[in-house]
């Protein structure tokens, strides 16, 4: 079980019709990871995953592209490199950016802190940090270390932390 396969499991549970179709969001900026990540994801078993069921939006930003035409999405999925340090400032405004549109109010999200697996990659823990990633209380998230390229850190057995829901602050 790969930790899409799990994410996709947990999103079908919060359906109130499990058939209903789960749309998850794939964003990050050039050059992260995305397609990578994606292609590490798919070459295990996805049997049981019709396309009926996922739907994936690819969206990459930066400079050029910006984010304009997704729609409401169960899951969205930030990829960040690890190893490219000089773009973590602009990675981290373009996530926050993007948290504050009101189409992603509180959507669970998930980063991949990917490319661990070269030497000058920083740990998922300096990542959080570095985009304050402690103050986000209006939503799920989790920071997944991760190598797209050799698959690591995308099982599901690594992903025991997505945690619960924050309980809803009183009125
Ligand atoms: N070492 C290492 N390289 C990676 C990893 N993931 C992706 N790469 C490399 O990083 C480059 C970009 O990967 P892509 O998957 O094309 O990134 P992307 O986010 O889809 O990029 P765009 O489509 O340009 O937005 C490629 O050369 C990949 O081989 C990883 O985990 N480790
Ligand atoms: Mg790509």
């Amino acid at each position: 079980v790969n930790i899409f396969q799990g994410l996709l499991s947990i999103l079908r549970k919060l359906k109130s019709t499990p058939d209903q179709e789960v749309r998850i969001l794939l964003l990050g900026l050039d050059n992260a990871g995305k397609t990578t990540l994606l292609k590490t994801l798919a070459s295990e078993d996805v049997t049981h995953i019709t396309p009926t069921q996922v739907s994936l939006s690819f969206v990459n930003i930066g400079s050029e592209k910006k984010v304009t035409t997704y729609k409401c999405d169960d899951l969205c999925i930030y990829v960040i490199d690890s190893a490219d340090r000089k773009r973590f400032e602009e990675t981290g405004q373009e996530l926050a950016e993007l948290l504050e549109e009101e189409k992603l109010c509180g959507v669970p999200v998930l980063l991949f802190a990917n490319k661990q697996d070269l030497l000058t990659a920083a740990p998922a823990s300096e990542i959080a940090e570095g985009l304050n990633l402690h103050t986000m209380r209006d939503r799920i998230w989790q920071v997944q270390a991760c190598s797209a390229l050799t698959g690591e850190g995308v099982h599901v057995s690594t992903f025991c932390r997505f945690p619960p829901p924050p309980p809803s602050s009183p009125p």
